[in-house]
């Protein structure tokens, strides 16, 4: 069964009924709750589906299926006393299935994972693809992105040293995770990687001197709109 989605993001889509709620979005959503869009990026069968559901779920999900269009998570977390929900858009691999879609993953987006698999090199050589289809996505520089090589599980099995992932990481100046969405003693470090993202995000203080026309008043720091956010 699919939903379609919401009006205010002014298109009309489907997702599939999947969706996880936490159960402390029930309790704790109000207007003060921000919400913040992370899309989940990368090669078919890397296992986008599998983290993103380890992390609202908090479980590994046995035979998921591909991904059509895209699958839509949620968590909200309480941090430092402020709700943050995070909303885990978890995009289609495959190209058949992601290419009418993709102008939709990228619109006000907030951060992005790009994910590979530790045992799969040319779900690591796909990486530039991937980062430079943000880039032509207009995409704003200063919107986080974090790599993340899965299936650590099966690392005796690695074909990408971490070394390797590091130099590429460090090249884009992209942080470097290697987890496993599969083995239940890496659950806590999944939580970490979005958790780090979380912060990045809360911390954010966007600012804006605002000009003489619009006020009277100068240099008065005001909100403003993502595309001219600092999330550094
Ligand atoms: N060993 C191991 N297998 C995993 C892990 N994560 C996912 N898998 C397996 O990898 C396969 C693909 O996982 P998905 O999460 O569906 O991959 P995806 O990237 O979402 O794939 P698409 O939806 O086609 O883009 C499945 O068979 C999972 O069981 C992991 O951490 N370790």
């Amino acid at each position: 069964m699919a939903i379609e989605s919401r009006a205010d993001h002014g298109f009309s889509t489907v997702f599939k009924s999947d969706s996880i709620i936490n159960e402390s979005y029930k309790e704790h959503d109000s207007p003060q709750t921000r919400v913040f869009k992370i899309i989940v990026i990368g090669d078919s069968n890397v296992g986008k589906t599998c983290l993103s559901y380890r992390f609202c779920g908090g479980k590994f999900l046995k035979n998921p299926e591909a991904t059509i269009g895209v699958d839509f998570r949620e968590r909200t977390l309480s941090l430092d006393g402020e709700n943050i929900k995070l909303q885990i858009w978890d995009t289609a691999g495959q190209e058949r299935f992601r290419k009418s879609m993709v102008e939709h993953y990228y619109r006000n987006v907030h951060a992005i994972i790009f994910v590979y698999d530790v045992t799969n090199l040319s779900s690591f050589e796909s990486l530039p693809e991937w980062i430079e289809e943000c880039g032509r996505h207009s995409v704003p520089a200063m919107v986080p992105r974090i790599l993340v090589g899965n299936k650590c599980d099966l690392k005796g099995r690695g074909e990408v040293p971490t070394s390797l992932a590091q130099r590429l990481a460090d090249g884009y100046n992209f942080p470097l995770f290697e987890t496993s969405a599969k083995d239940p003693a890496e659950k806590e470090h999944v939580d970490a990687i979005f958790l780090t993202i979380a912060y990045k995000l809360k911390n954010h203080k966007p600012l804006r001197l605002k000009q003489p026309s619009e006020s009277g008043a100068t240099n008065l720091p005001v909100e403003q709109d993502q595309e001219n956010s600092c999330f550094c």
